[in-house]
């Protein structure tokens, strides 16, 4: 399963926030999006999500144009995703937090996906009847990558995964995200700086002013079989 982005162009207000976009993300591969606040990457995730409305370019999932395709639509191909504020109801629970994508899109199997996320992340089973108000900042991101989890099966979408979170529960993440690959899950982690995650990501792509200037290979076996 590949994402492709190609030449991906979107404007806000007439301003060129994307000019010429195109990244890939292999079949349970772990890449980077890395650049400063402001560079344009939450505006690529919603791109791939379908949010955000591009002026040209295209989007390709596994060889399919799905370019024209609503959010909702690829939230059943198995696409999650994590936004920078966490996005929780302080009144409600952590279980019925990450419940809420499969209550709005009867595609999605919400009991199927809490078993998946609790054998993943058994803390969040015990942390399940909590009311999200109580978490810390650093827990209240694990909700979230549950709640991604719950709909994004195949890609998964984190932006700003370890801001803010303390230093042991930033490797618990980075511990978490490192073992979907068994699951064949393909990951894009956006990051304005890299201190949690050299030794997750297999490959990076570097964003500045709307513009993929670099892609680095850090995963070294990578490197060999090219
Ligand atoms: N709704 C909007 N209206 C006006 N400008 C916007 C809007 N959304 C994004 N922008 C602008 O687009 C640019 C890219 O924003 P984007 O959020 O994608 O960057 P980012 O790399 O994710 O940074 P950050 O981590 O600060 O969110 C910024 O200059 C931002 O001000």
């Amino acid at each position: 399963m590949t994402l492709k982005l190609e030449n991906v162009q979107v404007s806000i207000q007439a301003a060129p926030i994307l000019r010429g976009v195109s990244l890939e993300v292999g079949t349970g591969e772990r890449m980077g999006l890395i650049g400063r606040n402001g560079a344009g990457k939450t505006t690529v995730m919603r791109t791939i999500t379908g949010l955000a409305n591009m002026a040209s370019g295209k989007v390709f999932w596994n060889g399919e144009d799905i370019s024209a395709m609503p959010p909702r639509e690829r939230a059943r191909l198995g696409f999650g995703y994590m936004p920078e504020d966490r996005r929780l109801v302080p009144d409600l629970t952590v279980e019925e937090n990450m419940l809420l994508p499969a209550w709005v899109n009867d595609a999605i199997d919400g009991q199927k996906g809490l078993e998946f996320v609790y054998d993943l992340m058994p803390e969040l089973s015990k942390m399940a009847p909590r009311k999200s108000l109580l978490l810390s900042g650093g827990q209240q991101k694990m909700v979230a990558l549950g709640r991604a989890l719950i709909a994004g099966r195949r890609l998964l979408l984190l932006d700003e995964p370890f801001e803010g979170v303390a230093p042991a529960l930033a490797m618990r993440i980075s511990e978490v995200i490192t073992s979907l690959k068994s699951e064949g899950l393909s990951v894009l982690i956006a990051q304005s700086e890299l201190s949690h995650s050299r030794e997750l990501l297999q490959r990076e792509s570097v964003i500045e002013r709307g513009e993929i200037v670099a892609v680095n290979v850090m995963d070294r076996s990578l490197l060999e079989k090219t």
